[in-house]
């Protein structure tokens, strides 16, 4: 019930007077319906089908008394034409509202959207370490769908219940026993019921854990598909994904069971309930012939109408787990959410480092109720149009370090300065919006180069996109494609090699002329050719940029001013590459003879 009241909330919240609009026009519509099921008593009689008593029956007998100052041979076309009238007036106005009821729910689904992919987007990027990424695809795609099924059954079920009270209303006027004993066995159907709803909700939870297991397994396989076809790993694969199926397919299964269930008790009880409804009005009520023929009419129409509302509050029932599930995540990420102003991009020159950037006994945890520490005590300076070097073993705390230097992770204690400031919540989009940044894991589109570059600067001309190239020696490889920079490059740019991925990341990074260019092993991928000539350009940029660059490959940053050297998240030595390269004992200096062995031993 908690549910489907914040959902009616956050509906009247987005549609407010509409949704009253949208109700008036129903009433009108249903007093409508109501006025041509009177029409049909005349008409029928006019016709001659039936030769119906009219008496003193509500409306019907005014209508009889003004069709009778009319001349006998006008009366049917009469009848005929306003019939036609009030028909007409209800589909126009049925298609308007329609109109308006596609117009509240597909608004209400877009700002539904929106919200949750702004509030993802503003999550802090601890949020996004600890959660997984399927998660959020299956909200936005899977959960959002049922969410919008379940607002259009909800508006039909308001479409529905408002023909019926109007129904009932009408029904109670003509004779209000005979509606009281049909109200009644409706209201004891839907206690009868009321575990068809239950059952309904349950299985909408499967539903949501299932969908959630599916698009995570998918995600990750088909990341992993490499992994999948070497190892020969297809058939365990398949069987889990057999697996999961059936389970979807029982699960669908058990749903339509329990919506049939209900609806043939709906079905047979209506049958016995007409049956005995017309013996009653006929034997017990003595109901006059027209007053039974409108109420049979509106009851065979009012009845499948509850039918209706059980398959609705059933189908309802099942998709409010994802709405629950939708306003749960938002929950979260807004009790992450960074204080970005998201109208601020990312872009160049929005923050010069003149001095230097400085950490001051920064301490980080991932997990506060752990005790272990991904950075204890770090203290050390940046100087500004320098490059530094953060080195250290395979977890020792160097993405760790670099992402709470680009402010991406907030210092547990201690704090991050710039020229002397320290960084704030709202300081570091400032800082953030002045970085360049190129990843280990290089994230291309699947799309051509030049749209891959505009990303990061959509006004870049032609010119400026090839000095980015030029200068990551990116555009000898691009200038040898016959389409140049229109070449498109894959799925995550499958279709180029490791290092020239990487040449064009750090091309897309240059493009921005940040201020800070930050770089997660820049020459991984790269041989030994384009390794010099990357080292070159770093070395040309530290003129115009602070650098700040974590490396494996120690030969990269032969030509670093500073080198950090991490281990356990603490610094255990810093200073020039040379100078760290000649202590003997040194983690560094044993760090580069075991590179230079291994090099030489596979040069021999
Ligand atoms: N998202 C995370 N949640 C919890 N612990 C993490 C997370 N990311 C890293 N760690 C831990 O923090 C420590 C430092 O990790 P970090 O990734 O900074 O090391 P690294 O030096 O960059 O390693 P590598 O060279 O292998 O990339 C490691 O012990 C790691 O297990």
């Amino acid at each position: 019930m908690g549910n489907i009241l914040l959902f009616v909330n956050k509906l009247y919240a987005f549609a407010g007077i509409k949704l009253y609009l949208n109700l008036l026009c129903m009433i009108v519509i249903s007093l409508l319906d109501g006025i041509g099921i009177f029409l049909l008593v005349p008409m029928l009689s006019l016709i001659g089908i039936f030769d119906v008593h009219i008496g003193n029956v509500l409306i019907i007998s005014t209508l009889d008394e003004v069709l009778q100052t009319i001349p006998t041979i006008y009366q049917l076309a009469v009848i005929l034409g306003i019939f036609i009238l009030v028909i007409s007036a209800q589909a126009l106005l049925q298609k308007n509202q329609s109109l308006l009821d596609a117009r509240i729910q597909q608004g209400f689904m877009r700002s539904l959207r929106l919200d949750i992919y702004q509030a993802l987007l503003r999550a802090n990027w601890i949020f996004h370490l600890q959660r997984r990424k399927s998660d959020f695809q299956h909200i936005l795609t899977s959960e959002l769908g049922r969410v919008n099924y379940g607002t259009t059954l909800f508006l039909r079920l308001i479409t529905t219940i408002t023909f019926m009270i109007i129904q009932v209303g009408i029904a109670l006027w003509l004779s209000a026993r005979m509606t009281m004993l049909v109200l009644l066995c409706g209201v004891l159907l839907a206690f009868i019921s009321r575990k068809f709803i239950k059952h309904a909700k349950e299985y909408g939870n499967q539903t949501t854990e299932l969908a959630k297991s599916y698009y995570a397994g998918i995600n990750d396989q088909l990341n992993g598909i490499k992994d999948i076809k070497s190892n020969m790993l297809e058939q365990s694969h398949i069987s889990w994904f057999h697996k999961l199926n059936h389970d979807i397919e029982a699960n669908v299964v058990e749903q339509v069971k329990v919506q049939t269930n209900s609806q043939l008790l709906y079905k047979v009880s209506s049958a016995i309930l007409i049956g005995l409804f017309i013996f009653l009005s006929v034997e017990a009520f003595r109901a006059q012939a027209a007053q039974l023929m409108v109420i049979i009419i509106l009851f065979s129409r009012l009845w499948p109408r509850f039918t209706v509302i059980q398959s609705n509050l059933e189908q309802i029932a099942s998709t409010l787990p994802a709405f629950k599930n939708l306003l749960d995540i938002q929950k979260e990420c807004e009790g992450a959410a960074e204080s970005i102003a998201l109208h601020c991009t990312g872009g160049s020159n929005s923050f010069r480092v003149k001095g230097g950037i400085e950490c001051r006994s920064v301490y980080f945890r991932y997990d506060r109720s752990q005790e272990f520490y991904a950075l204890k005590n770090v203290n050390l300076f940046i100087p500004a149009y320098r490059m530094t070097a953060i080195v250290g073993k395979s977890g020792a705390g160097k993405s760790t370090l670099i992402d709470t230097l680009m402010g991406l992770l907030r210092p547990e204690r201690g704090e991050i300065c710039i020229d002397g400031i320290a960084l704030t919540d709202d300081t570091v989009f400032l800082l953030r919006g002045s970085i360049g940044y190129v990843p280990q894991d290089s994230f291309l589109f699947h799309t051509s180069i030049r749209e891959n570059l505009l990303m990061m600067n959509p006004a870049a001309s032609e010119e400026q996109l090839w000095d980015a190239l030029k200068l990551s020696a990116a555009n000898e490889f691009i200038e040898r494609f016959p389409l140049g920079l229109d070449s498109e490059i894959g799925d995550r740019g499958v279709r180029l090699s490791g290092g020239e991925r990487q040449r064009l990341i750090l091309a897309r990074a240059l493009l921005r002329k940040p201020a800070i260019l930050v770089l997660d092993e820049p020459t991984s991928a790269l041989d030994a050719e384009n390794e010099k000539k990357i080292q070159e350009v770093l070395n040309k940029l530290k003129e115009e940029m602070t650098i700040i660059v974590i490396a494996h490959r120690l030969s990269t940053i032969r030509n670093a001013d500073q080198v950090i050297v991490l281990e356990d998240g603490q610094i255990i030595q810093e200073g020039g590459f040379q100078q760290l390269s000649n202590e003997a004992n040194g983690v560094f200096g044993r760090l580069l003879r075991h590179q230079t062995e291994i090099k030489n031993e596979a040069g021999k």
